[in-house]
């Protein structure tokens, strides 16, 4: 059967997630309400502000639903604020929504005001060539549970990482035409 991923489409950079999953021929859906996620293989929580999505997913009933497809076995890709979401940060204000996908704990806009914007040609994982990452006032990755594998990091501060199951990057593989992060996504689902 051919995979289908979604890409919830509540705030953010949507369009550009499903156009890069069509242009590796996946099968690609947008996600809003609970029922999008019927017969999805996984799913990407995009860039944006992790504030607004995380209300705007407590707005349309879908923490549970989200919580659910995970605990099923899907595989989830977060990119910036969808890494945000993903996290299992502590320390955060209690209204703000944090899905513990995986076991990190975040600096949001850990990269300054000064920088708030940068492209860098970055070694990731295993990957054989380095991959373009554009950063949008990113966070990054400040420490790192069981389970938990870093994959890329600029200036000792790591900026995607992995588990099983989940797969988080500070930048946005969707703004270049570098699909490769994507592939790396997609050999987490079956
Ligand atoms: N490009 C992004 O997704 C930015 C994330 C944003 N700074 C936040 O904290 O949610």
């Amino acid at each position: 059967m051919a995979k289908k991923i979604g890409v919830l489409a509540l705030q953010g950079a949507v369009t550009e997630h499903l156009q890069a999953l069509n242009r590796l021929g996946v099968a690609a859906a947008a996600v809003k309400t609970p029922a999008d996620l019927d017969g999805l293989d996984g799913l990407i929580i995009p860039g944006g502000e992790s504030t607004a999505i995380g209300r705007l997913i407590r707005e349309q009933g879908l923490e549970e639903p989200l919580r659910a497809f995970f605990a099923s076995g899907k595989a989830v890709f977060g990119t910036c604020a969808g890494l945000i979401l993903c996290s299992a940060d502590r320390s955060h204000a209690p209204d703000e929504l944090r899905l513990g996908f995986i076991d990190i704990e975040v600096e949001r806009n850990g990269f300054g005001r000064q920088i708030d914007s940068f492209e860098a040609l970055l070694p990731f994982g295993d990957l054989p060539e380095p991959v373009e990452a554009v950063f949008i006032r990113a966070p990054y990755i400040r420490t790192s549970g069981e389970g938990v594998r870093a994959l890329a990091s600029i200036d000792g501060k790591i900026v995607a990482a992995e588990n099983d199951r989940v797969l988080v990057t500070a930048f946005h593989p969707e703004l270049t035409d570098d699909l490769s992060v994507f592939s790396y996504f997609l050999k987490k689902i079956g």
